[in-house]
């Protein structure tokens, strides 16, 4: 074990990947991002290697076949999503903090599996309503996706307790504030 690692969760729509995205371009020296696999299909301006690898289902079952997965997930029926060992060394090899973009059971996986090298933070939204407005105004899903994607951010609000900190999202510069914050602190204990 020779490095840290910042793990973002929370359900679909709360921000995460807004506030990640923000600490990522302030903190380029310190911190990057694991590129999770997906199996599920990029969408607009989504770029391969990136954001995601994208990888067909089959791919990604050889891959947990040669136990190349940290931790993963199938998220949304049908859809996997998980985190490749590979990622993790390459950033500590660059001398790096691993921040993760991850649902909020692969969240307290990570936190369960790194103790206290991780930071375990669960994004907040300020109301199951706001989310679903927020997931709607993305514009990313169909109805049906949404609908399981809203289903599943019910329950999993529930979790909030398990992490290290609760991060509310209700403004967002207040809540990136607050996320350099946490990642500032952590990085300097
Ligand atoms: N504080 C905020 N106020 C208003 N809109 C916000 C705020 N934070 C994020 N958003 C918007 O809400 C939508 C969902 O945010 P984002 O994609 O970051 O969520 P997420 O938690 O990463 O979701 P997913 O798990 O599906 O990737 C985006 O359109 C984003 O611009
Ligand atoms: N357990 C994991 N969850 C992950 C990983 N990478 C992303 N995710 C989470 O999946 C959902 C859906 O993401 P979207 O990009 O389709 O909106 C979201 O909660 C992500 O945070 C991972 O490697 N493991």
């Amino acid at each position: 074990m020779n490095g840290k690692l910042i793990i973002f969760s929370a359900p679909s729509g709360a921000g995460k990947t807004t506030i990640v995205k923000r600490l990522l371009e302030k903190y380029t020296d310190k911190i990057a991002f694991s590129i999770s696999a997906s199996t599920r299909e990029p969408r607009a301006g989504e770029v391969d290697g990136s954001d995601y690898y994208f990888i067909s289902k089959e791919e990604f079952l050889h891959r947990i076949a040669k136990k190349e997965f940290v931790e993963f997930e199938e998220v949304y029926s049908g859809t996997f999503y998980g985190t490749l060992r590979s990622e993790i060394e390459r950033i500590w090899a660059q001398g790096k903090a691993v921040i993760f973009d991850i649902d909020v059971v692969g969240g307290l996986h990570l936190k369960r599996k790194f103790g206290e090298h991780a930071l375990a933070i669960f994004v907040q939204p300020p109301t199951l309503d706001v989310l679903i407005e927020r997931l709607r105004g993305r514009g990313t899903d169909s109805e049906d996706k949404l609908r399981e994607r809203i289903e599943k951010a019910g329950k999993e609000l529930a979790f909030a307790e398990q992490f290290d900190v609760i991060l509310k999202n209700d403004d967002l510069e207040e809540a990136c504030k607050e996320a350099s914050a946490l990642v500032l602190n952590f990085l300097n204990r």
